[in-house]
């Protein structure tokens, strides 16, 4: 992939995830710069990564042609206020912004009218290579910059360009947020497993190892549906059916529904209050 001098501002857990991914993937460190606020975040990446480090958005900013904007959507409008003022302007750069519910009308005015910008959302799996990004850029946008933006974000997992702006919002409900479903429904099996009698260690290798091997099985069979793969495993009278009868008559699919219903309206919401 094509190697930019990168800068992300905010260095949080979505920015760890995709600086150690794109470590990983071979970005050369010395590309790689994050400003943050706090010290403790900053040394930690250094010394992990040798990327550079700065507490100063302006001093990034200057040393890159990307900025990943990755400071929390209450935080963007005044950090890139400041950024626009200290800087005079973000001329030539590509802005690309992980945030949840602020979207490219308003990215352009948080930044007096920058409109070289491109909206993502990735998810926390990336720190090992296995991110879903959502992508999502106006026409305007040039080739080039799609490009380098869809490989940065495949040096780190799998993307998914969406056609309308709100299809990021949907991502957010299917793939942003959704590794924490996964992990709350781990959780439960987990407390579950224990008051069966394993140990808090035995629980969380029962469930890991086992949603581990479901995904590979999913990603391993592409011409098998979900419901067939789980047939597979739901033998007629027997054990698997009887959890999946409970599940199906408590309203499992439901209750998903309305939650990645909540997720994408929750989105909406900050895109009209940010
Ligand atoms: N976490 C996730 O799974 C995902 C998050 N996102 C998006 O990524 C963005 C970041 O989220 P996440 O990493 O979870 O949040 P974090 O709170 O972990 O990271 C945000 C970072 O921004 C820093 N920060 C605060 N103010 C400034 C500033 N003015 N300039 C530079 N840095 C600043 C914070 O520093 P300090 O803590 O020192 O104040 C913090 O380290 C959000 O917009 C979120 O919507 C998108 C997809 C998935
Ligand atoms: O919870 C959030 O708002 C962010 C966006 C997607 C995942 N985390």
């Amino acid at each position: 992939m094509e190697h930019r001098k990168l800068a992300f501002i905010g260095a949080g857990n979505m920015s760890r995830s995709l600086i150690s991914g794109l470590i990983q993937a071979g970005y050369p460190a010395d590309l790689i710069i994050a400003a943050n606020p706090s010290f403790p975040k900053l040394d930690g990446l250094a010394a992990e990564f040798g990327i550079a480090t700065t507490q100063d958005n302006a001093d990034a900013a200057a040393r890159a042609e990307v900025l990943v904007l990755a400071v929390k959507p209450q935080m963007m409008a005044a950090m890139l206020a400041k950024l626009v003022q200290t800087t005079g302007g973000l001329q030539g750069k590509l802005l690309i912004s992980i945030a949840a519910g602020i979207s490219l009308d308003r990215l352009e005015q948080m930044t007096g009218g920058h409109d070289r910008l491109i909206r993502t959302m990735p998810n926390t799996p990336s720190l090992l290579g296995l991110g879903m990004t959502g992508l999502y850029a106006k026409p305007h946008i040039g080739q080039a910059d799609r490009d380098y933006c869809e490989q940065m974000m495949q040096a780190v997992g799998k993307t998914l360009w969406v056609g309308a702006e709100d299809g990021i919002n949907q991502v957010i409900a299917a793939a942003g947020s959704a590794p924490a479903y996964f992990f709350l429904f781990m959780e439960a099996m987990a407390e579950e497993a224990q008051k069966r009698g394993f140990s808090a260690a035995e629980a969380r290798l029962l469930v890991q190892q086992t949603a581990l091997g479901a995904a590979q099985m999913v990603a391993a069979n592409p011409q098998l549906s979900l419901a067939e793969l789980r047939a597979q495993v739901t033998s007629k009278g027997g054990t698997t059916a009887e959890a999946i009868r409970c599940f199906q008559e408590q309203g499992l699919a439901p209750l998903v529904s309305q939650a990645m219903a909540a997720a994408v309206a929750r989105a909406r919401e900050l895109e009209t209050q940010l």
